[in-house]
């Protein structure tokens, strides 16, 4: 759906991206990590070209974009900041309707999407005659989300979405944001400076570093042994291993042999870690998972699924 080409981006002396290559296959979210400055929103929006790459090549939907309309690719693709950018003499539903308007929609139809986009976002539908300044900053960034997705586009880019709310917000949002993804598989770039979010969302994860990929791969691969030092570090929070472990689904490490009576269960969507943590709650070594036969013995849970 996207890639990139041994891409490079200098901004004067500054080499922002250094023969980055990458794929990004349809209906991913990809996630863009990485310390601040090490290349995430140029590399974002290079997409919807707001920049231009000094070398290589990049191609969206399989082609290359240099030779595409400028501004016809930018309506084709929603882009959500942090910043949100909403046009503050703008209802919400005018806002929301930004895209489509330019598109040529009519009434009608404008003002079925909206609605159904303020019921994806968990928004109160008497929100859509506000203006920007009476939302709080939660409902502001869902808005911005909705702006995005008006025009149903196959390709959502986000920049730090949820960078500028309280963090119990950003955590539904998050839930939020999975949710969507799950009901509309769409291709998703979101760049992030929070490991946890981009090991939570992310299907595909991309460790960047001075203008480099460092990582790229499954978020269990990434944190993994025999990854990357430094993404391993950025991502495992000091505890790698046990970080992976809460990626892992606890079903992957089922044995046949039945568990010994007594056993604990496990509900059956558990992580790995989940199981741990019951072992170290309950004393038990050997767990049961509901819905499976097998047992789930502790060593094959400290193998992780290996
Ligand atoms: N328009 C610009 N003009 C000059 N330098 C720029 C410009 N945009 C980015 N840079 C530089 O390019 C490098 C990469 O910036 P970029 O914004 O892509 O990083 P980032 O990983 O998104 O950082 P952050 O997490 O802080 O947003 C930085 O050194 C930055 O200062």
């Amino acid at each position: 759906m996207i890639a990139f080409e041994e891409v490079t981006v200098r901004f004067g002396a500054t080499s922002a991206l250094d023969d980055v290559s990458l794929q990004v296959r349809p209906g991913e979210l990809c996630a863009l990590v990485g310390p601040s400055g090490s290349g995430k929103t140029t590399l974002l929006r290079l997409v919807n070209r707001l920049v231009t790459p000094h070398a290589g090549r990049v191609l969206v939907r399989g082609e290359d974009i240099s030779r595409a309309d400028g501004p016809a690719l930018r309506r084709s693709i929603g882009y959500a900041m942090q910043s949100v950018g909403l046009f503050p003499h703008r209802t919400v539903a005018q806002n929301i309707a930004t895209v489509p308007r330019m598109l040529g929609w009519d009434g009608t139809r404008i003002a079925r999407r909206v609605a159904e986009l303020l019921a994806l976002l968990g928004l109160d539908a008497a929100l859509a005659d506000r203006l920007p300044r009476a939302l709080s900053g939660g409902q502001a960034q869902r808005v911005g989300i909705a702006r995005a997705l008006a025009a149903d586009p196959d390709i959502l880019l986000m920049d730090e979405p949820f960078g500028a709310v309280d963090p119990i917000t950003r955590r539904g949002l998050r839930a939020e944001l999975r949710r969507i993804h799950a009901e509309t598989r769409k291709t998703i770039l979101l760049v992030t400076h929070d490991p946890e979010e981009a090991l939570e969302l992310g299907t595909h994860v991309v460790v960047l570093r001075e203008g480099r990929i460092v990582a790229d791969g499954s978020p269990a691969a990434i944190i993994g042994p025999g990854g990357d030092g430094f993404a391993r570090d950025l991502l495992g929070g000091g505890q790698p291993a046990l970080r992976r472990l809460s990626l892992l689904p606890a079903t992957e490490a089922l044995q046949p042999a039945p568990p010994p009576p007594g056993a604990p269960e496990l509900p059956a969507a558990a992580s790995l870690a989940d199981a741990l943590s019951v072992m170290a709650e309950t004393g038990c070594d050997c767990l049961a998972v509901a819905g499976h036969s097998g047992s789930l013995p502790i060593a094959a849970v400290l193998r992780g699924g290996r």
